[in-house]
């Protein structure tokens, strides 16, 4: 489980994120919902470390992130696994270098170890055969395909994913979706996506947070989100059920 608490973010004294608590549930998938600019991409990057807010504290099963001294911070890292926005793969390394790489830059295994192990979560999501290929011979879907087999391969507690959807034709992003529900089960995982996409969070919204100009306006599930009558919640539904 992962819990936030009353986390503040600022930039030049524009409050972004306001008090946000919430307690994301390991097995499941939590969402992340909200309008562009809510504070949902800021949240993410507080949670994994990119970014420090002034107040607050994230709890990875009760370990302090922000508090952690340099060896808990490495360790809690080493259990994330994240699915940047775009893939963030390496144009210059193949399909299962880039999966191999946080095994090349996290572990001192051996070369095969490392193969087996990039090669194991590459079957996982289908893409074995496009192992010797660059990302720029493949399509955006297996790119993220290819983002999630790298996401995974340290086996993490912790699963983030940033938009996993995006630039997807609606069946691939089905697929993408099934396969983040499926993994989060496979392997007991605290998944967190954030998430534009009301097919998406329908589908697989187990818990779900609603931002609002930096704070929590909503939580709940996805079989109780379209029967809130919050106005803010309600008006974005309007916007994206349309
Ligand atoms: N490094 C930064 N410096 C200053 N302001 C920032 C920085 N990062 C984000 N912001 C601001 O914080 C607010 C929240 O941004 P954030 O990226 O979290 O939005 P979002 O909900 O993820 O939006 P989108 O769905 O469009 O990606 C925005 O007003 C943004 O301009």
């Amino acid at each position: 489980m992962i819990e936030i608490k009353n986390i503040h973010k600022e930039f030049d004294g524009r409050v972004v994120l306001a008090d946000i608590n919430a307690a994301f549930q390991q097995g499941k998938v939590n969402m992340v919902i909200g309008g562009s600019g809510t504070g949902k991409s800021v949240l993410l990057k507080c949670m994994i470390g990119i970014l420090t807010p002034e107040k607050g504290a994230v709890l990875y099963d009760g370990r302090d992130f922000i508090k952690s001294d340099l060896d808990q911070v490495k360790e809690i890292r080493r259990e994330m696994g994240v699915l940047f926005q775009g893939g963030a793969l390496f144009d210059s390394k193949t399909v299962l270098e880039n999966v191999r790489f946080p095994l090349d830059t996290l572990t001192s295994q051996t070369i095969e170890e490392k193969n087996a192990q990039a090669m194991l979560c590459l079957q996982r999501v289908g893409l074995e055969a496009s192992a010797h290929q660059m990302p720029s011979d493949i399509s955006g879907g297996m790119k993220k395909r290819v983002g999630i087999a790298r996401a995974i391969v340290m086996n993490p507690k912790y699963l983030f994913c940033d938009e996993p959807n995006s630039g997807l034709d609606p069946l691939t992003a089905v697929k993408i979706d099934l396969l983040i529900q499926e993994i989060t089960k496979e392997f007991n995982m605290t998944t967190i996506v954030i998430s534009h996409d009301m097919n998406s969070v329908m589908r697989m919204g187990e818990y779900i947070m609603f931002l609002k100009d930096g704070h929590k306006v909503w939580e709940g599930n996805n079989t109780n989100l379209l029967l809130s009558d919050i106005p803010d919640l309600q008006e974005f539904l309007s916007t994206k059920l349309t």
